[in-house]
């Protein structure tokens, strides 16, 4: 299963060569050559820096880890799939957004559902990797059958300039998930994650203001990605309105079910992920799954996901929220949804 998790570790770069020269072998070889590729790109990905984190075994695992700012473009194909039946396809639908959304949450819940099929780790293809190749980036989706859906996450598309012409390209009638979420509680958990990593990273408000006083900075990240109807108004030069979903991180964590069920009906799929497959776990303070994908045992996402956040200031929340309050506004009318951020 796809779900297995990780990125398809693989067969070596994709290589449509490789798959080429299993073509011109006489049919006897080339169950041998397919044996001495599979065990090649063992031995490369046992290099560093060569291949995504092995793909699991299946079974319970926890979700695969996000990858850094260094992320590099993945490996290959996912090795368990490099047969089986099906075929590879451009993903139907995208979750493009936003960095610290709930992206992974709605994703995991979706693989739940026998009609999805999605890649475990974030490609990045349509921001860090495109010069890899469509080609490319469809040998890393996981194999479908007829009437599957093919999907993946990478939350940094929905601010990447060059992203929705790309995505066009690919397929005009691709469609696209949006998760957002407050976004001064969504900058101050992009902040927690960069501190989770940078230990002596200036305070948040050092950071969010200009010499710690002065004018948001828009320049910083954490900020720039919360002004989401600008971003929108990119994706909208090349995708209609009717392409997007758009999905409440809050309401993820109040009402996974209610969520979940409304991207199964914009994915035109029967809605068999419900109430029963989640539980409040009091402990992690959100919902988890009853039964993971591929066991019987329950499951909630990992450490990176639900972190405990910095304490910031109620000045400094107020501040950004009077600044973010005419772009949600504008936000909330161009998606004719409210989201209650005020
Ligand atoms: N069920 C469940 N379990 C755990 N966490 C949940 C869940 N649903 C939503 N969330 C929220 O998801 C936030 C992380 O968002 P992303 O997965 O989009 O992050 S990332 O951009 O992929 O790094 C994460 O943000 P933080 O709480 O700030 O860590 C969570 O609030």
């Amino acid at each position: 299963m796809a779900g297995s998790g990780g990125l398809g570790g693989g067969a070596v770069g994709g290589q449509s060569a490789g798959a080429g020269q299993v073509a011109a072998l006489p049919a006897s070889r080339a169950p041998l050559l397919l044996m001495v590729l599979v065990l090649g790109a063992y031995c490369l990905c046992a290099l560093p820096g060569h291949c995504p984190p092995a793909a699991r075994a299946p079974g319970p695992a926890p979700a695969p880890a996000e990858p850094s700012s260094s992320v590099r473009c993945p490996g290959a194909k996912d090795l368990p799939e490099a047969i089986g039946p099906g075929r590879r396809r451009f993903p139907q639908a995208l979750i493009v957004g936003v960095k610290k959304g709930g992206t992974r949450a709605l994703l995991e819940f979706l693989r739940l559902h026998p009609d999805v099929r999605a890649l475990g780790s974030e490609p990045h293809f349509f921001d860090r990797c495109y010069e890899r190749g469509l080609a490319w980036y469809r040998s890393l989706m996981p194999r479908t059958l007829d009437g599957q859906i093919t999907m993946e996450k990478t939350p940094s598309y929905f601010v990447t300039r060059e992203a929705p012409r790309r995505i066009h390209a690919m397929s005009p009638d691709t469609k696209l998930i949006v998760v957002v979420r407050n976004p001064v509680t969504r900058a101050i958990s992009d902040y927690a994650q960069t501190l989770s990593k940078t230990p002596g990273l200036p305070s948040f408000r050092a950071l969010a203001f200009r010499h710690g006083l002065g004018p948001v900075d828009t320049a910083w990240s954490a900020v720039r990605i919360g002004l989401y109807a600008q971003h929108l108004d990119n994706w909208l030069r090349y995708f209609p309105l009717s392409h997007f979903l758009f999905v409440s991180g809050e309401r993820l964590v109040s009402d996974p079910a209610g969520e979940v069920g409304r991207v199964q009906d914009f994915l035109g799929l029967k809605r068999v992920v419900t109430d029963k497959h989640f539980y409040f776990n009091v402990t992690k303070g959100f919902p988890c799954l009853q039964k993971a994908q591929g066991s019987r045992r329950p499951r909630c996402l990992g450490k990176s996901k639900g972190r405990p956040h910095p304490r910031v200031s109620q000045a400094v929340v107020r501040r950004l929220q009077d600044f973010y309050r005419p772009f949600n506004r504008k936000f909330y009318q161009m998606t004719g949804q409210d989201f209650g951020w005020g």
